[in-house]
């Protein structure tokens, strides 16, 4: 969809931002261009709309080299979102979401319409159409360049580092906001980012810029976290790459196990066996927190929880993160399903590792 055929991009006087870049960027997928501060993302993002040009080489879209249409036309076909959500401040949400279809000529109700449109499809309330953008948060105010970037139906969106500015619970939510729009909508996304939870996360392949603008390697994450192709990809993962690579391994096998549940006003239940924690829930079953088996009455916050179809990483870290030891498991509606070990969790692990390496 998107292939880049030896571009260079060297800014006057400097060393090559983007060095001999050749990459193909599939269509309906996402790819994200991750790497540390200064290896060229960003200009690689920009050349795709000509918002940098090349030195040299060429970038087609869709078999046309950009090079050869209108810079502004190139623009307004594709989405872009930035770090900054690009707001313009003295325009409202809707005014704002409207402004590219505007350009392409369509009508101010129409515009206006399928605004209204969008800010539900990014999650937010239609009440907020009528704000400035001022008087949004930070997580609300990417929504909205989200759907800006969305409202001419661009089969192309270029993101840079589009949630980099929000804390990380809103983070994850906004990614996983991306990943469920993306099932509906299938666009091809290019995604700046230096942060490689994110890059796994999103991407359905993930490009790993060295300094020097030069490309390291491009491949699914899976295959980035069990093969770092060189020692500067091995070290820009981490040390954590591991634990990562667990994030694709699904832990539905995993045997839950019943626990001792008291209610909120409880306690110190009877039926309770002297030492062992307790999970409290409410009238409806969901936890709120652990019992400790030392001071029973206090309510001690519990770990994150897992759900039906989570990781093997997700497996894990609910256990690691129970003062208790054991992982909550909840069903669709948020009531406990049972509890899991970290030592069984540890087996599974061990088990798909050598699923795969009989595999090999
Ligand atoms: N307009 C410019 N003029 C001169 N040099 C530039 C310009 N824009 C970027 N550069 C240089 O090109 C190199 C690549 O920059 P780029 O912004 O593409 O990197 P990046 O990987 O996106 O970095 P970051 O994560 O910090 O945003 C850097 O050395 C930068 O200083």
């Amino acid at each position: 969809m998107i292939e880049f055929q030896s571009v260079t991009k060297q800014y006057q006087g400097g060393q090559p931002a983007v060095d001999n870049l050749t990459m193909s960027i599939d269509k309906g997928a996402i790819t994200v261009l991750v790497g540390p501060s200064g290896c060229g993302k960003t200009t690689s993002l920009r050349m795709i709309n000509r918002m940098v040009e090349p030195s040299s080489g060429t970038i087609t879209v869709a078999g046309k080299d950009v090079s050869t249409v209108p810079a502004a036309q190139l623009r307004r076909s594709m989405g872009y979102v930035m770090q900054s959500s690009g707001l313009l401040p003295h325009r409202s949400v809707l005014d704002n979401i409207a402004t590219v279809p505007r350009l392409n000529g369509v009508s101010k109700a129409d515009a206006r319409k399928r605004a209204a449109e969008l800010l539900d499809v990014v999650g937010l309330a239609s009440v907020l159409g009528k704000r400035y953008p001022s008087q949004l948060s930070g997580g609300q105010q990417q929504r909205v360049g989200v759907a800006r970037a969305l409202a001419a139906d661009p089969p192309v969106l270029l993101m840079d580092e589009p949630f980099s500015a929000v804390d990380p619970v809103v983070r994850d939510e906004l990614q996983q906001e991306l990943l469920r729009l993306q099932r509906e909508l299938a666009k091809t996304i290019v995604f700046v980012t230096h942060d490689i939870d994110e890059a796994t996360v999103l991407g359905d392949k993930v490009a790993v810029f060295a300094v020097g603008g030069k490309l390291a390697q491009y491949a699914a994450p899976e295959e980035i976290l069990r093969a770092p192709a060189n020692d500067f990809v091995a070290s820009f993962v981490g040390r954590d790459r591991g634990f990562r690579h667990l994030a694709f391994d699904v832990a539905d096998s995993l045997r839950l196990h019943s626990v001792t549940m008291v209610g909120q006003t409880e306690g110190q239940s009877a039926g309770r066996r002297a030492g062992e924690w307790a999970l409290v829930v409410d009238d409806e079953s969901r936890p709120l927190g652990w019992s400790s088996p030392r001071d029973g009455a206090g309510l001690v916050p519990g770990g994150s929880l897992f759900h039906k179809g989570d990781t093997l990483r997700r497996a894990l870290d609910s256990a690691l993160s129970s003062p208790s030891g054991l992982g909550v498991a909840v069903d669709d509606d948020g009531r406990v399903a049972g509890v899991l070990k970290a030592p069984e969790v540890l087996a599974l692990i061990e088990e798909v590792r050598r699923h795969r390496e009989d595999a090999t």
